[in-house]
C-alpha cells in the first residue's frame, strides 16, 4: 500500500504540531503578486500591495541572483511583519527555492521560525512527484512544532517538470497541506524541450491552416493556444483533489491584450487565479478573475427559477436544469466572495 490510511492522513506528522485542515479556508486569490524581498524600493511598497492584491508572495527562487538570496529571505521574513496580513485578509506567501538547491533548507526553516504566524502558503517550486510533497510536509511540521504554530501552513506547487506533469494527480493528492498548483510554463517549455523563449501565452508558429482554397488563395491559419492541454489537466487533478488550479506567469508585461485572454482562457477551464509579475498585471486578474455583472445577473436568475436546484426552467430561450443550477452556483458564490472585497462590483452584481 502506497498511501495512508484514511485514519492516520490528517493526523499531524510531527508532535506539538497543528492539526492539518480538511477544508481549505475559503478565499479570494485572483492573483498571487510576486515581490523580489531583496530590493529595498519595491519592498517598501509592500503595505500599498496588500491593499491592492489578493495575495502578496516573497520570492525566493528564479529571479533572484544567487548572491541576493540571503538578502531576499531577510526580506521576505521582514514582509511577514510589514502588515496585519490576516487582519487585512490579504494572503501572505512565499516560493521558495527547490528541494534540490542549496537555499531550500534554510529557506523553510527560517520562514516557518520566524514568520510563521504571517505566512500562509509556501509556494514549492519543480515538484517532479508527491515524494517532494511529502519531504516538505514532513520538515514543515517538525518547524511548525518547535514555532508553537496553531495554524498548519499550506502548500502550493509548480508544475514545471514533464515529471511533475505526468505526476500531477499525485502531487494534488499528497497531503492535506495542498491548497493548489500553479502552470509554470516557463520551466515546464524548457524541460520538456518546446521550442520557445517565452513566458507562457502564445506562439506565432503554434497555428492550423485552413484547407487549401480551390483558387489558389492565401489560406487562412490562426494561433492556437499550446498550454490547453496542460492547463485543463492540471484543473481537473485539483479539483479533484479539492483544491485550486492557477495560471502562473506571463512574461510579455507590455502586452497586457495577450496577457489578458490568457488570464481568461485559464479563468473559463476553471483556474481561480494567476500570478501578477509586474503592478499593471494585478489589475488586469482582478478584471478577468472576478465574473462578469451580466454573467452574475443571469447566474442568479437560474438560481432563482429554481429554488431547490432541481428540475427544469427556461430563460431567454435557453433550457435550465440541476447541473446549470450548479454551473449558476459557481458564479454567484465567487460574487458574493469578490464582493466582500470590492465595493464597486458589489455593487454592479447588485444592479437591476
Ligand atoms: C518564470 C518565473 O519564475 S516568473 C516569477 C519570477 N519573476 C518575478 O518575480 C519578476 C517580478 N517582477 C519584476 O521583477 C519586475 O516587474 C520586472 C523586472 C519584470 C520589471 O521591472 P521594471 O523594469 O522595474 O518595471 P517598471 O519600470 O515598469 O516598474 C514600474 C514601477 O513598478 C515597480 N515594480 C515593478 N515590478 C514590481 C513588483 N513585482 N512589485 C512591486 N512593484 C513593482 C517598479 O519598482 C517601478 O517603481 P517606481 O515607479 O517607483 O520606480
Ligand atoms: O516558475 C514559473 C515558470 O514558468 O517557470
Ligand atoms: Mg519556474
Amino acid at each position: 500500500m502506497s498511501q495512508k490510511t484514511p485514519r492516520n492522513f490528517f493526523k499531524p506528522l510531527a508532535i506539538g504540531a497543528p492539526d492539518p485542515m480538511r477544508e481549505l479556508p475559503i478565499r479570494l486569490e485572483r492573483m498571487i503578486h510576486f515581490v523580489p524581498p531583496h530590493l529595498d524600493k519595491v519592498r517598501a511598497k509592500v503595505p500599498q500591495m496588500a491593499t491592492q492584491a489578493d495575495v502578496v508572495l516573497a520570492n525566493l527562487e528564479d529571479a533572484i541572483p544567487a548572491d541576493a538570496k540571503d538578502a531576499a529571505r531577510d526580506g521576505a521574513i521582514e514582509m511577514g511583519k510589514m502588515v496585519d496580513w490576516q487582519g487585512k485578509g490579504t494572503g501572505f506567501w512565499s516560493r521558495v527555492n527547490p528541494l534540490n538547491s542549496p537555499w531550500f533548507q534554510e529557506d523553510v526553516s527560517r520562514l516557518v521560525l520566524e514568520a510563521g504566524e504571517q505566512l500562509d502558503v509556501i509556494m514549492l517550486p519543480k515538484v517532479e512527484g508527491p515524494w517532494d510533497i511529502h519531504f516538505a510536509d514532513q520538515y514543515v511540521a517538525q518547524l511548525e512544532a518547535k514555532a508553537g504554530l496553531k495554524r498548519p501552513i499550506l502548500f502550493h506547487a509548480i508544475l514545471e517538470t514533464a515529471q511533475g506533469m505526468a505526476l500531477v494527480e499525485e502531487i494534488a493528492l499528497a497531503s492535506p497541506r495542498m491548497q493548489g498548483i500553479s502552470l509554470g510554463p516557463a520551466d515546464l517549455a524548457a524541460d520538456r524541450k518546446m521550442k520557445t523563449t517565452r513566458v507562457g501565452g502564445g506562439h506565432p508558429y503554434y497555428r492550423v491552416v485552413d484547407d487549401p482554397n480551390e483558387d489558389g488563395s492565401k489560406r487562412e491559419s490562426a494561433q492556437q493556444d499550446p498550454w490547453h492541454y496542460t492547463i485543463a489537466r492540471m484543473v481537473d487533478a485539483c479539483r479533484m483533489a479539492g483544491i485550486n488550479a492557477f495560471y502562473g506567469p506571463f512574461g510579455d508585461i507590455a502586452d497586457s491584450e495577450a496577457c489578458e485572454q490568457q488570464f481568461r482562457n485559464a479563468f473559463l477551464l476553471g483556474c481561480s487565479g494567476t500570478w501578477s509579475l509586474h503592478p499593471s498585471q494585478i489589475e488586469i486578474a482582478k478584471r478577468v478573475f472576478s465574473p462578469a455583472p451580466d454573467e452574475v445577473k443571469f447566474a442568479r436568475r437560474i438560481l432563482e427559477a429554481m429554488p431547490d436546484g432541481t428540475g427544469v426552467a427556461m430563460l431567454d430561450g435557453k433550457m435550465q436544469d440541476d447541473a446549470t443550477w450548479k454551473q449558476a452556483k459557481v458564479i454567484s458564490d465567487l460574487a458574493d466572495l469578490v464582493s466582500e472585497k470590492d465595493p464597486e462590483l458589489a455593487k454592479a452584481y447588485a444592479a437591476d
